[in-house]
């Protein structure tokens, strides 16, 4: 038994800790593994990659306390349109992806360790070829790229039509640079979610579109904070999380007041096995707005040492947190 802050009234969230390896390596993993937390308004997930340090751990663990503790502000929409999201695959098996989503529009991994720009460009080939001339199609390359790399990687990329590019470049700076030199849209992602106060970076030239992740920023009404302060257009992301954490980033997505591009909440699909007999996946191309019952608990179960060592984490993470509303310190070993 868990409980999420160490001060106030104490609530007890129960633990479950899962392990589902992924179908395609993506971000360097092939393995997912998170903590689910029950708690009264229902489940949150803790899920902070593993290079990530405690203290950028703790917006995570308060966004698993919102979904468990508070629950999510109302819907303004019952769907969510979404992309696919096509990792650093081959052009076959890009195009087999994108067909069997049923999505209109794409996310396309470029740039990643081992992919030459020839491998880009063919697998963009293969998801327009997939798509069709009507679909969408947006790149991200988490930051790999410097201001001059980014202006040629983009104007070839963008042959077949581009919607956006995603965090070209690492800095604010180079954004800002970039965005003088293209004209595809520039959305921003790490420089976003990475950042001390994403209240306060200031994006103003840097990007066209906000990317919106619930786990980094802190939770549901902390991301449509974020999305007031910079008043630009969002479109919600996921970080790779169970069909649990995916319903707290399409409850963003259905809480935003404007919604004018698809969202990447379709990541799902990457994983071979899912906490839940209903998964979060999209029909049509786009998510169901509903709450996600882990039904699949014991089967999705992680291993001892793998559990240890997640718990553990969430001590480490609990200990260095400002007090969570309504919840109280790690207190013993999970169910
Ligand atoms: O946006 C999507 O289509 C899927 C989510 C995604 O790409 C992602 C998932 C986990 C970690 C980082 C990223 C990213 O946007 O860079
Ligand atoms: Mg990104």
């Amino acid at each position: 038994m868990i409980t999420a802050g160490p001060d106030a009234p104490s609530v007890a969230l129960s633990a479950h800790v899962y392990r589902i390896p992924l179908r395609t390596r993506f971000r360097g993993i092939d393995v997912r593994d998170a903590v689910l937390v029950q708690g009264p308004a229902g489940w949150g997930e803790f899920c902070p990659f593993w290079d990530y340090d405690d203290a950028t751990s703790r917006r995570w663990w308060a966004s698993a306390v919102e979904a468990a503790v508070l629950g999510w502000p109302a819907p303004q929409r019952s769907t969510v349109p979404v992309n696919v999201t096509v990792p650093a695959v081959g052009p076959e098996q890009a195009h087999a992806l994108v067909t069997a989503s049923g999505c209109s529009t794409a996310k396309v991994k470029v740039a990643e360790p081992g992919q030459t720009p020839a491998d880009d460009v063919a697998r963009v080939e293969a998801v327009r070829d997939a798509l069709g001339p009507a679909g969408a199609i947006r790149v991200d390359s988490n930051a790999a790229w410097d201001v001059d790399t980014a202006v040629a990687r983009i104007r070839e990329l963008d042959r077949v039509g581009l919607e956006y590019v995603e965090q070209p470049c690492a800095t604010v700076a180079e954004l800002v640079a970039l965005r003088r030199r293209t004209d595809v849209r520039i959305a921003a992602d790490e420089v976003l979610r990475l950042a001390a106060d994403p209240l306060r970076v200031d994006l103003r030239e840097a990007c066209d579109v906000l990317v919106l992740k619930v786990a980094p920023l802190g939770g549901v009404r902390a991301a449509l904070a974020v999305a007031e302060a910079h008043g630009l257009p969002c479109v919600v992301s996921s970080a790779l999380e169970s069909s649990v954490g995916m319903a707290a980033g399409v409850a963003l997505a259905a809480a935003l007041p404007e919604l004018p591009f698809a969202c990447g909440l379709a990541t799902v699909a990457l994983f071979t096995d899912d906490v839940t007999s209903t998964p979060l996946l999209p029909v049509d191309g786009a998510v169901a707005v509903r709450a996600v019952v882990p039904d699949r608990l014991a089967e999705t179960a992680a291993d001892p040492d793998t559990e240890r060592r997640w718990l553990d984490r969430l001590a480490a993470v609990q200990a260095g947190s400002p007090p969570c509303p309504g919840t109280a310190p790690v207190s013993g070993a999970s169910a």
